[in-house]
């Protein structure tokens, strides 16, 4: 991936566009920057592939990145629905970047928050057919990154976990975060679960209906593939028209306050107990490892 001089990125040379053959015909092509590999065959399904190591967080260039790709996808016709799972062995997403949360600018929080917005409102928002095929943990935006999609399917080690544990870093999970799980879960577990900050080990999530499905490793791919057809064979118009109206007034609320959301992100952000908190953390994830 490049960047323009105005800051935004580019996709750059060596890097195929996703686009229609000039008789129509979809062409297979592969885009993506250095982020994410991103692949359309002649099925008109997508598979995008996480590959930012160590943890693929989710860093402002990352949430570019990804706005960009599914912009992309949503623009071109013959892609009807993708697959998000990850490259790395044992992580589908750690999360936001929490070195993009500390010791930064307020202008420098101002632009991580508005990436972060818009890379949600373009995946729960996707006219797409979008499914998570979950291939490790995924805490906190990396759960959010999965329950945006329309279904998920998550390998079923015990050693993998997902949920929004952001209480747990002293930290609070934006509404738009708290409607989407809701959304997924219901009220209940959701209350429970993120004022406890819990992260789900494989089987809990599922029976608590935060991932809908378990599968072999080795399987989800092949499982994510069978979904997607499943879901592809109803008419697009039809799916859409019922997606929009489930997520619309969730969708609606963020673009209503997004000005006013950003505001209360950087004043939280920047507050001193708050930088502590996420230094301590960033600690303890490095003691953890030695
Ligand atoms: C108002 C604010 C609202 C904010 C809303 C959302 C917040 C978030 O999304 S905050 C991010 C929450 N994420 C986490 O809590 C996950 C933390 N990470 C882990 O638990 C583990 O790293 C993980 C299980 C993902 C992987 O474990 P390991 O395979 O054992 O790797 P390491 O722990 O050794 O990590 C390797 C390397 O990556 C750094 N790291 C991990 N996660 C993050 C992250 N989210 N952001 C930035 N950096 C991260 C970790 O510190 C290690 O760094 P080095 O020590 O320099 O190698």
């Amino acid at each position: 991936m490049l960047l323009s001089g105005s800051g935004k990125p580019q996709f750059g040379e060596g890097n195929r566009e996703v686009g229609e053959a000039p008789l129509g015909r979809p062409v297979w092509a592969a885009v993506g920057g250095s982020l994410m590999s991103l692949c359309l065959p002649f099925t008109g399904v997508a598979t995008m592939k996480f590959k930012s190591p160590p943890v693929n967080s989710l860093s402002l260039e990352f949430l570019t990145e990804f706005s960009i790709s599914l912009e992309k996808l949503e623009n071109n016709r013959a892609c009807r629905g993708v697959i998000i799972t990850s490259t790395l062995p044992k992580i589908f997403s750690s999360g936001l970047d929490i070195t993009e949360m500390c010791g930064k600018s307020m202008e420098h929080y101002t632009e991580f928050w508005r990436a972060v917005q818009e890379m949600w409102l373009r995946l729960y928002g996707s006219n797409m057919v979008t499914v998570a095929a979950v291939n490790g943990s995924s805490p906190a935006g990396g759960c959010l990154v999965a329950m945006s999609c329309d279904y998920r399917i998550m390998a079923e080690n015990p050693k993998f976990s997902i949920g929004l544990n952001e209480a747990q870093l002293g930290i609070v999970a934006p509404f738009w975060f708290k409607d989407t799980f809701v959304n997924v879960v219901g009220h209940r577990i959701a209350e429970r679960s993120l004022q406890l900050g819990s992260l789900h080990p494989a089987p809990e999530a599922h029976k608590l209906g935060l991932v809908d499905e378990l599968v072999p490793e080795e399987k989800l791919m092949e499982r994510a593939a069978a979904v997607m057809a499943q879901w592809l064979a109803l008419p697009d118009h039809a799916r859409q028209l019922t997606k929009t109206m489930m997520r619309k007034a969730v969708l609606d609320r963020l673009v209503a306050h997004r000005e006013e959301d950003i505001k209360n992100f950087v004043t939280f952000v920047s507050k001193e107990s708050i930088q502590k908190s996420l230094r301590m953390y960033m600690e303890m994830l490095k003691k953890r490892k030695s």
